[in-house]
């Protein structure tokens, strides 16, 4: 039995303050981030207009993925807004801001990302700043203790501002309310393609390659496909663009940093890694709709590491479940072995026991960043 599908309509709903809030405030960061003219500026807030008080309206550019989208706006053109759902709302949404900036468009912003300011200043921040000095630590650590900081670094780099504990006497599971680093590398258990779902990029994606480089460096995988967006979404997604940015930016690193730059920049060369962007992972939709070629690729993969929150949303579907749904059940449908590693951002969650659930209340927990999971769905 399915639960509620969550909508964005519920006034005071997290997902209604997503629209009202969360966007309009976004709009501003891009605006003043970029020197966009007025033409721009004034279908940015025909955009926040629509999507807050009017109908869906169509696609009005000519980008390559237009008939694509065409069928995945399918019978929600000429809606109202708050009724559509949340995962393609918001997904439409970032499709729109993309064709209302130019982004499809030759001529001045063809192309040019408009939430690469704000990448690249997460980057270049202090939190990053310190979580790739803390990569130091790690040639220090047993094999057990690198284990652990490696994933604790790729779980709470989704949460973007933070600069993880490597040291060996910081918890790292503060604020995990399911799962163990443990538990994630119990579903590797010899060799094969590892394919990792990126999400942010900046200080995320580095901490995502350090986890890419010790797949391999642990042979845990002989080779890792990392999928990143095709274009620019959800803010901070990582594009293939991100990803030779934050390589490049390791590569001048001193230390740790620098050498795992230097064995993923070789791994890309001679093919142990490799980058995709498939145009799903920019689609409106959950992983049960999944392409075929997706599905056979996941299929035979050792393990499939899903990162963030809207991959999360995507896996177990955007609804609101019990938070003591099984994961297993909510990711049956997915093909091969999965691992997700996420911070809540959002109200969907499953596979937490009745304690743990009790103990966390009412509070904000599922939207606030403060907490986190990691949950694996093993071989049948
Ligand atoms: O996928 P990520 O980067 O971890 O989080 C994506 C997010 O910030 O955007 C959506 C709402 O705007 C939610 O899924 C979540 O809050």
């Amino acid at each position: 039995m399915e639960a509620p599908q969550i909508t964005i309509g519920e006034p005071g709903s997290f997902a209604w303050k997503v629209f009202h809030e969360r966007h309009p405030a976004m709009v501003d960061q891009v605006c003043a981030a970029t020197p966009y003219g007025p033409e721009v500026r004034s279908r940015l807030a025909g955009l926040l207009r629509e999507s807050t008080a009017g109908v869906v309206a169509p696609l009005d550019d000519e980008a390559p993925d237009r008939e694509r989208w065409a069928a995945w706006a399918d019978g929600q053109v000429g809606r109202p807004w708050r009724e559509c759902a949340f995962l393609w709302a918001e997904s439409y949404f970032f499709r729109r801001l993309l064709a209302a900036v130019g982004y499809f468009t030759p001529g001045a912003w063809w192309g040019v990302d408009p939430f690469a300011p704000m990448k690249t200043a997460e980057l270049h921040s202090a939190a990053t700043t310190a979580t790739l000095q803390a990569f130091d630590a790690l040639p220090e650590l047993s094999a057990d203790e690198r284990d652990a900081a490696v994933v604790r670094a790729a779980v709470w780099g989704n949460q973007a501002d933070l600069a993880f504990q490597l040291s060996t006497g910081v918890s790292g599971t503060a604020g995990l309310v399911a799962g163990s680093s443990r538990e994630f590398w119990s579903l590797f258990t010899g060799g094969g393609p590892v394919h990792l779902v990126a999400d942010n990029a900046a200080g995320e994606l580095a901490a995502d390659l350090a986890l890419v480089d010790h797949l391999l460096t642990t042979r845990r995988a002989d080779r890792v496909v990392l999928h990143v967006k095709p274009t620019p979404y959800y803010v901070s997604d990582a594009t293939p663009a991100d990803v030779l940015a934050v390589l490049r930016h390791l590569l001048d690193l001193p230390g740790e940093a620098g050498a795992i730059g230097q064995r993923i920049w070789a791994g890309l060369r001679d093919g142990r890694v490799e980058v995709r962007a498939h145009p799903f992972f920019c689609a409106p939709l959950d992983y049960r709709a999944m392409p075929d070629d997706l599905r056979q690729e996941f299929a035979s993969a050792a393990v499939t590491v899903l990162k963030g929150d809207l991959n999360y949303r995507r896996l177990v579907g955007d609804r609101y479940w019990p938070a003591t749904t099984p994961f297993g059940g909510a990711v049956s449908h997915f093909p091969g072995p999965v691992a997700a590693l996420r911070v809540l951002k959002s109200e969907v969650v499953v596979g937490l026991d009745e304690e743990t659930v009790a103990g966390l209340g009412d509070g904000a927990w599922r939207t606030s960043g403060s907490h986190a999971l990691i949950q694996t769905n093993p071989p049948a």
